[in-house]
């Protein structure tokens, strides 16, 4: 089936698991806050298209050919030691239980190890991370040594990650891989942490590999002495996700990283997707004669073809005894079943995570409001187990490795059509079957006409009876009402924020109050009139008011509506 045997993998999965772990406990604060705006074009886009790569051998074979793809097309024949590599980091792939390339890194390794810049699409969970990492660690062997009593050391390879979870994932893979360089360190510095004690931990250990998510790298461009003259070592630069670090919500960090470090340097940028709006921003990271190697075949689309992808439509007073439904249907299927199930928001994703809990299902929860610490537990639990549900919010959409799992369901819009591809990609990894369920209410559903060319189809809405709908009802009367209120107010927020929804305000508020009475409130709950305001929504039909102060006139408020 897959490359590795199952010994092999389980313990580097192991050690992964351990290793971001050390990497990002004991912090409290999101690394994904930032929201991406989108529309806005970069004016100097229209720089000279780059020579457009196709992938290598592989990719295109199996291109050619109709028969179903076996479960490990995402590898190459390639091995490892066919290409100019470290002995040392053969060894270390060895140990990895790596037996061949996979099909982007058999494609992008000779392209960069000939010294070019490299933007690479490929489909999630197939490789990509060691794809980048490995040229990468042979960037650092081959600069010249570093003086014991050198104050600034450079670092030497600088790889940047849209969120925490992926920072310590890619340090943690690019620790397997210099199992046996001992004299290659690598360091990972995230949001969330405190930043003296981070200071403290780069100075104990210098390194050259650095990974880092971008607001807290700037915090230390800013604030940390010496790093600014470590950077200017930098020779080989990563995006990970890079349509998601240059699309607006990154874009300005990316442009000050990119000052920070020499122009003279190699630049990498991944993704599994990448619009053509970021193909056209992309020379603001990459040099004029880059490669694209594209590993996505045209006409397959970006989603894998062993992933069965459906969509459900129903109204909102159906979706939480349907998701029930589903769930309980995966479960009676699927022994060591292994579910994600997508919100749109934090608080939405904590209140499905305690209904579902409260309807007596093995339910974890991540977003952002929790404290990292305690997604990093999380996260390693739901690595490791079996007959789970993980209900999180887009925290855990790009990157995410977790092996195995059987669903995913996407409650409600996705933000947009990568944010659907690279949900959807926590299943199907290296290889595996998987399914994809996509929740939508009848006024969503023009989402679909975004991912029209992926094989997405419309499947019939489960039975319900009416004592799943009786259950589901009394463990929603269980939830905290306070989780309720926030839940409203945070589907109004996202639903605000998506342009063809929040044309009409009014509409938009009647479908918040119909999410409200989902949720078993007949009467929507009240919103702070700042939050309202902030919200762009002040005087709109159908809010409730909650008292607060306004500042205008600098008296309590107790007007509702
Ligand atoms: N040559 C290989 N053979 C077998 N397994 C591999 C190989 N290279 C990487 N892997 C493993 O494949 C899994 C997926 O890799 P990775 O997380 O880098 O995928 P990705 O393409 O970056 O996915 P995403 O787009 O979701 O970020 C990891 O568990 C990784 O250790």
């Amino acid at each position: 089936m897959t490359s590795d045997g199952p010994k092999s993998g389980k313990k580097r999965r192991e050690i992964r698991a351990k290793l971001a772990k050390e990497l990002a406990g004991g912090e409290d604060e999101s690394g994904n806050k930032r929201r991406p705006k989108r529309g806005r074009e970069d004016k100097s886009a229209d720089v000279d298209e780059p020579l457009i790569k196709k992938a290598a051998s592989t990719a295109s074979v199996e291109a050619a050919d109709n028969k179903p793809k076996t479960s490990d097309s995402y590898l190459s024949k390639t091995r490892f030691d066919q290409f100019p590599l470290s002995p040392l980091s053969l060894k270390g792939i060895q140990d990895a239980g790596f037996k061949t390339m996979t099909v982007v890194q058999e494609a992008t390794l000779p392209i960069i190890l000939k010294g070019k810049d490299v933007l690479a699409k490929a489909k999630t969970g197939t490789g990509k991370t060691v794809a980048f990492l490995l040229p990468s660690i042979e960037a650092v062997i081959k600069s010249p040594p570093v003086s014991r009593d050198n104050r600034h050391p450079p670092i030497i390879v600088l790889v940047v990650c849209p969120t925490r979870e992926l920072a310590c994932q890619a340090a943690a893979e690019a620790n397997i891989l210099l199992k046996y360089h001992s004299s290659i360190g690598v360091e990972v510095v995230i949001g969330g942490t405190k930043l003296p004690a981070e200071q403290r931990r780069m100075q104990k250990h210098p390194c050259q590999i650095l990974v880092a998510t971008p607001g807290r790298l700037i915090d230390h461009i800013d604030n940390t002495s010496g790093f600014a003259t470590r950077l200017k070592g930098v020779k080989v630069l990563v995006l990970d996700e890079a349509d998601h670090l240059l699309d607006m919500g990154f874009r300005r960090d990316i442009e000050r990283i990119i000052a920070a470090v020499p122009k003279q340097r190699q630049t990498f940028l991944f993704s599994a997707t990448v619009p053509e709006e970021v193909r056209q921003i992309c020379h603001i990271a990459l040099k004029q004669d880059h490669e694209f190697v594209n590993c996505v075949q045209e006409g397959s689309g970006e989603t894998h073809q062993k992933v069965s992808q459906m969509y459900m439509i129903a109204t909102l007073d159906r979706h939480f005894s349907l998701i029930y439904a589903l769930l309980k249907k995966h479960i009676a299927d699927n022994v060591g079943y292994k579910v994600i199930i997508f919100c749109t928001t934090a608080m939405v994703t904590r209140l499905v995570a305690d209904l579902l809990g409260q309807l007596s299902l093995n339910v974890r929860e991540i977003h952002s409001r929790k404290p990292q610490s305690y997604r990093t537990r999380v996260s390693d639990e739901f690595r490791k187990s079996k007959s789970i549900i993980l209900v999180t919010s887009d925290v855990s959409a790009r990157g995410v490795d977790y092996p195995d799992v059987s669903l995913v369901v996407q409650m409600g819009l996705p933000s947009d059509r990568e944010q659907y591809i690279h949900r959807l990609g926590r299943t199907g990894r290296k290889g595996k079957e998987g399914e994809g369920v996509l929740l939508l209410a009848p006024w969503e559903e023009y989402f679909l006409s975004s991912v029209k060319d992926l094989p997405i189809a419309k499947a019939p809405l489960p039975p319900i009876d009416h004592e799943a709908v009786k259950k589901v009802q009394k463990a929603l009367s269980q939830v905290e009402m306070t989780h309720k209120e926030a839940a409203y107010q945070a589907w109004l927020g996202y639903y605000k924020s998506q342009k063809k929804i929040a044309r009409d305000t009014t509409r938009l508020v009647e479908l918040a109050n119909e999410f409200s009475r989902s949720m078993g409130l007949d009467t929507p709950p009240a919103i702070p009139i700042n939050v309202i305001g902030k919200m762009g929504l002040k005087n709109v039909p159908g809010l409730r008011v909650a008292p607060g102060f306004d500042k205008r006139k600098g008296k309590k408020n107790y007007r509702s509506r």
